[in-house]
């Protein structure tokens, strides 16, 4: 496959790096999207096991102020994915660009880096910031019809801190489409806590009825999905009490809901702790990706 050449239905799609890694691909991407109107990067792993059959694909999403590198070049999940036989996806966080709205004070939670994967429904933010329409449903397609080395049927979903909250959330949202979801450090219940409550104001408006289609606690209380979840929290998480509050994500879940919790002592929220713990995610992951074959 030449450089900028993929064979592919998405005519835009463009390769912008080719990596190997651990017997796999570092691969980068970039393309037009269609859900949001603008030019959006995303970064695909692709395990040696992809040259031989179709691999399942497990999607990543990332925390505020990251783009689709941070996972890519911090969490250390080469290995493991390329053992177990797993594609992994990172998109980027918000939309970008010129043309994209930003938070006029610049604020590191809220606009570029920030979309929270929710579909803004206000002024300024409601033609780019559509990144719950991106996640579910363009990036999968685009799998699905641009990548033959991926069986785009089994995927499962994880993230961090505000891509903690998106890849619950998703899941809960949709679950014949993920085998399992999990997640490091989410925001559990973004109605509540500072970080979700500017971004839902913003995107969604002030009517608070609208953002519990948005909000992983308000959503697993009424759930009839069983779908396996795994989620690990640092002890010494710097927003642990203010923002991620799992103790009512616990408190939410319906009686024998399958949540694997798992709490670390003297880990913070950094990509350090992602390391230290994404060989378990994988695994995880494995174990349902395989069962659903
Ligand atoms: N304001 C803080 C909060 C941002 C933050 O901690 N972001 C997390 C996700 S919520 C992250 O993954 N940052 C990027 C990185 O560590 O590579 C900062 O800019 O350091």
């Amino acid at each position: 496959m030449g450089k900028d050449s993929k064979d592919t239905a998405n005519s835009s799609l463009e390769q912008v790096s080719d990596i190997h890694c651990f017997g796999g691909r570092q691969l980068r991407y970039r393309h037009r999207a269609t859900s949001l109107p603008c030019t959006m990067n995303f970064s695909l792993f692709l395990p040696p096991q992809a040259e031989r059959a179709p691999v399942p694909i497990v999607y990543w999403l990332s925390g505020l102020t990251c783009t689709d590198e941070n996972f890519v070049t911090k969490a250390g999940a080469q290995r493991v994915a390329a053992e177990l036989g797993i594609a992994l996806l990172a998109p980027d966080t918000s939309p970008r660009g010129e043309q994209v709205p930003d938070d006029p004070a610049a604020a590191y939670d809220l606009g570029l880096g920030a979309g929270f994967y929710v579909n803004a429904t206000q002024a300024p933010w409601a033609e780019h910031y559509r990144m719950y329409d991106y996640v579910v449903d363009e990036l999968p397609s685009l799998v699905a019809s641009s990548f033959a080395e991926i069986d785009a049927s089994r995927a499962a979903i994880m993230g961090h801190s505000m891509g903690g909250h998106g890849a619950l959330m998703i899941a809960l949202r949709n679950p014949s489409r993920y085998a399992s979801a999990s997640a490091f450090a989410p925001i559990c219940a973004p109605s509540q806590c500072p970080w979700g409550i500017k971004a839902f104001t913003h995107y969604l408006g002030d009517d608070r009825s609208r953002w519990a289609q948005y909000d992983t606690c308000a959503l697993i209380a009424g759930t009839e999905a069983d779908i396996p979840m795994r989620v690990d929290q640092g002890e010494a998480d710097q927003f642990l009490e203010e923002q991620l509050m799992p103790e009512k994500l616990v408190a939410a879940l319906p009686p024998g809901y399958p949540l694997s919790f798992h709490r670390h002592a003297g880990y913070d929220h950094s990509y350090f702790f992602i390391a230290s713990f994404i060989e378990q995610h994988l695994r995880f992951h494995d174990l349902y990706l395989k069962a659903n074959p």
